[in-house]
């Protein structure tokens, strides 16, 4: 039977095209970047990419990957696959689009969307809007390409309306009892987060240069007194991303490496001494059996 005050607990997707907001949206609502990290877990349905337990509602959101539209191949194709399971599997999805700006890459999400879960509709960086008038046009343009359940504008840098989206969330969360303790620990290895962390950090610097054209592997772990040395090697397709990483002198390559190693440090608590090479593996990403190989499912 169902009381007003029973606990709902629920698996939330935020999907949107690349750069509308989503991890710096994820982030506003869970917290830091670290408490995301460490309480990023493995179950048998998702990847959780972080949980919130709030007043008698735990929101647990998971990873999904990005659309692939621009590029052909067996990486693609698993990846709207995963998209696809990863959506009919949740119980809520918010669809974030960015205020004012609707692109090719927008319009590729909508038909990705289930339109058997419920379905939010979020307007991100309204902060950056010279006229909140625009917003209704716009609104209603994306309101004529999919049923959405709720509405929300808001801002995550400036903090606005995010207690509005976590409350049409908990709405429609089903009742059940929470899945994970307030401080759960990773139950993925420290050593995946790590390879996350860089490739992370990849993406940011050369993504649009090399999309899904590079994983990471961790090839040394060694912990002494002195802090933890980690070797890790970055996998590319071709000779010619070798330079696309490195970038002049070398210069990607070095912030990537400095930024990781400074999320890695803050993740583990102690110094990290992070090197990375880059190995080629012609054609890895049109080959599901190397990817298997490299860790993918
Ligand atoms: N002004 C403003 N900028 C924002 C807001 N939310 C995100 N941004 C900026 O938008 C850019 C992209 O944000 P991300 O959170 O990385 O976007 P994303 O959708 O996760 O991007 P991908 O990881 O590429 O899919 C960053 O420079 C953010 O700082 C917001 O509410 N206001």
């Amino acid at each position: 039977m169902s009381t007003e005050n029973a606990f709902k607990t629920g698996f939330i997707a935020v999907v949107g095209r690349p750069n509308v907001g989503k991890s710096t949206l994820i982030n506003a609502l869970i917290g830091s970047k670290i408490s995301i990290v460490s309480r990023k877990a493995q179950t048998t349905r998702h990847r959780i990419h972080g949980v919130l337990t709030q007043d008698n509602h735990q929101y647990i959101f998971v990873d999904t990957p990005g659309f692939q539209t621009r590029h052909g191949g067996a990486m693609n194709r698993m990846m709207n696959r995963v998209v696809t399971q990863t959506l009919a599997d949740v119980d809520v999805v918010v669809h974030v689009v960015e205020a004012g700006k609707w692109s090719e890459g927008d319009e590729n999400v909508v038909p990705l969307l289930p339109t058997s879960k419920k379905c939010i509709l979020v307007i991100s960086k309204v902060d950056l809007l010279k006229s909140k008038n625009d917003i209704f046009e716009f609104t209603t343009k994306i309101l004529s390409k999919f049923p959405y359940d709720a509405i929300v504008p808001l801002s995550a840098v400036k903090g606005v309306q995010l207690d509005i989206l976590l409350k049409e969330i908990a709405d429609r969360l089903p009742e059940g009892e929470p899945m994970f303790e307030e401080d759960a620990m990773t139950d993925r290895s420290v050593r995946f987060i790590t390879s996350e962390l860089i490739r992370e950090k990849i993406f940011r610097l050369v993504g649009d240069e090399l999309p899904y054209a590079s994983t990471v592997q961790i090839e040394k772990w060694d912990e002494t007194d002195e802090g933890v040395h980690i070797n890790a090697c970055v996998v590319v397709e071709r000779e010619s991303h070798k330079p696309i990483l490195l970038g002049a002198k070398g210069m990607h390559m070095k912030r990537i490496a400095t930024e990781a190693r400074q999320d890695i440090r803050e993740m583990l608590d102690k110094p990290v001494f992070l090197e990375i090479y880059i190995k080629v593996r012609k054609g890895w990403s049109e080959k599901e059996s190397a990817l298997r190989d490299l860790g993918y499912e």
